[in-house]
């Protein structure tokens, strides 16, 4: 039995003070919640202020990118090993807007991912299918093409931890959600794929999240789909009240 994970991913949002307000507001909200895991992703520079406010608490806290390298000259980045000093449990890798503004490829998610799990941090890699190639139906190929290279030359036994979100790009901050018929399709591509990779048992354990326009009222419908772990929410998780909406009616029964 997977456990459902919903994550926020804040972008670039929230000052470290907006981000420690939001868990003042949010966590009387969720606390009661054991069915799912909650994860914010806040900016770099709120990680640490998000880190020592959620201590205790039931909610982790993770990195929306990463370098795959300890250290070294390169400026603006961060290390893994800079995340798991300050107590961040998990990263975002791949995700489209990394891919589309800073040059993010289906290799160097392949190098963060392999970094990610030598490091002890919780994955979540984010593939997902553009407009156009979904209309020319490349759909499958483009999943299972980022899918392979990401698990490239990685031991089944390292992948406990991955987590996948599924993220259609244009469903992404365009109220355009994904019908949970695409959605399930999708994830279901997904898990074959793994399987194919890292065999039915890592495939069956892996949490695959669905991303794109996720707000309170499609949340039920997506999660409560057998191939549907969860959620990864951008601008509806900015609001304390209706990320917690999105939570409450995920894990509805
Ligand atoms: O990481 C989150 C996704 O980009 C989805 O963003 P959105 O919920 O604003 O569409």
């Amino acid at each position: 039995m997977r456990k459902l994970l919903i994550a926020a991913n804040w972008k670039m949002y929230k000052t470290p003070t907006e981000s420690t307000a939001f868990l003042t507001s949010f966590f009387p909200l969720v606390k009661n919640i054991e069915t799912a895991e909650i994860v914010l992703c806040p900016a770099m520079t709120s990680l640490t202020a998000l880190v020592d406010a959620a201590r205790g608490k039931s909610v982790c806290v993770g990195a929306q990118t990463m370098h795959w390298l300890n250290e070294g000259a390169y400026t603006g980045e961060t290390s893994p090993t800079m995340l798991t000093a300050i107590g961040a449990t998990h990263v975002l890798i791949g995700h489209s807007e990394r891919r589309q503004y800073f040059n993010e490829t289906d290799t160097t998610v392949n190098l963060k991912l392999k970094s990610a799990l030598a490091h002890g941090l919780v994955p979540i890699v984010c593939v997902g299918e553009h407009l156009n190639e979904r209309e020319q139906n490349l759909t499958a190929d483009v999943l299972n093409l980022q899918v392979s290279v990401a698990l490239e030359g990685i031991d089944a036994a390292a992948l406990a931890p991955l987590v996948i979100a599924y993220e259609p790009v244009w469903a992404i901050g365009t109220g355009r959600t994904a019908t949970p018929e695409i959605a399930e399709d999708a994830h279901k591509i997904i898990r074959t794929k793994i399987a194919s990779i890292a065999g039915s048992d890592v495939a069956n354990a892996t949490r695959i999240l669905y991303g794109g326009s996720v707000k309170p009222d499609n949340a039920r419908s997506l999660c409560c789909l057998d191939d549907i772990d969860g959620a990864l929410v951008g601008g509806a998780s900015l609001e304390p009240t209706s990320f917690s909406q999105i939570i409450a009616n995920a894990t509805a029964h």
